[in-house]
């Protein structure tokens, strides 16, 4: 597993750092941040997975959530990946379409074609990525992830599923009910194709019901959000929580929206209650 580095930087004492890999996963090149933090210079540390939404790659959440500061004092990496496969024999939505194709990977193994050749940002999140990040870098065998919006569905998805993996989840404005979601019924009927049923592996909503082992999980959403009832729905999450008595806390947020100033408003508090975690 080779990896190059293409960018570093030095930030809080700590470092942000690029690099690009082949990806086995998704069968082409492919991109991801880490922040490493001052302490992982003397020991190894516990790491973040952040899961960015539709439109991103690895730059939006490292540039503008604002995270460095409170990692380094945590000691905390962080690894933001890309949202897709990436490359020009990779498929893209026919036209273009900012929530289909590049940019909008909904981290979920695609089986349908053309997508089934490189879609399978499931795979790359739960298996590749931290297998190379552990043989790369000081960092632990502790895990947390935490998205916003498209991947605040991923990694509410990754993290029900991997109960083991990951000892606490979060999420910004996650699309927490993709199956009846305008943005959720596009990707799966593409990616998957109309039997709903292989829908309910990633509906967080699905897998909250069937939860077992209770990882801690924060959601935080801005009520001014103009995607919240179209396409976000966190209540139907945290009333399936609430029914099952399952350890989820939805916080509403007065006046906040779905952009990365909501995000940089409370991160310091979700790398806070992942730290709450960490051994
Ligand atoms: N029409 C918009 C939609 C894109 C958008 O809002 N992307 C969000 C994530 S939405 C759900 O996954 C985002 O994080 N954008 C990047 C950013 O840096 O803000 C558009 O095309 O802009």
């Amino acid at each position: 597993m080779t990896i190059e580095n293409i960018s570093c930087n030095k930030s809080f004492g700590g470092w942000h750092k690029q690099y690009r890999h082949q990806s086995q996963a998704l069968n082409c090149e492919m991109r991801f941040a880490i922040y490493l933090p001052p302490e992982a210079a003397n020991k190894p540390v516990p790491v973040l997975y952040w899961l960015s939404g539709l439109t991103c790659t690895d730059e939006n959440f490292m540039q503008k959530a604002g995270a460095q500061r409170i990692a380094a004092q945590l000691g905390m990496a962080i690894v933001a990946p890309d949202t897709s496969p990436r490359g020009d024999d990779v498929a893209d939505a026919p036209d273009k379409a900012y929530d289909l194709g590049l940019g909008a990977g909904f981290y979920l193994n695609a089986t349908r074609a053309p997508w089934n050749r490189h879609y399978k940002m499931y795979d790359y999140i739960v298996h590749e990525l931290p297998a190379l990040i552990e043989a790369n870098f000081p960092v632990t065998e502790q895990r947390a992830i935490s998205g916003h919006s498209m991947g605040g569905h991923g990694a509410l998805v990754i993290g029900l599923t991997h109960p083991h993996r990951y000892s606490s989840i979060s999420a910004f404005s996650p699309i927490s009910n993709p199956s009846n979601a305008p943005w959720g019924i596009k990707a799966f009927t593409e990616y998957l194709g109309e039997n709903r049923e292989h829908w309910r592996q990633y509906d967080a909503c699905e897998l909250l019901k069937l939860a077992i082992n209770e990882v801690p999980v924060l959601v935080d959403q801005g009520d001014a959000d103009s995607f919240l009832e179209a396409q976000l729905m966190p209540q139907t999450l945290s009333d399936i929580a609430k029914a099952k008595g399952y350890p989820l806390d939805l916080r509403m947020q007065a006046g906040y929206d779905h952009s990365y100033y909501f995000i940089a408003s409370f991160i310091e508090e979700h790398l806070k209650f992942h730290s709450l975690y960490f051994k």
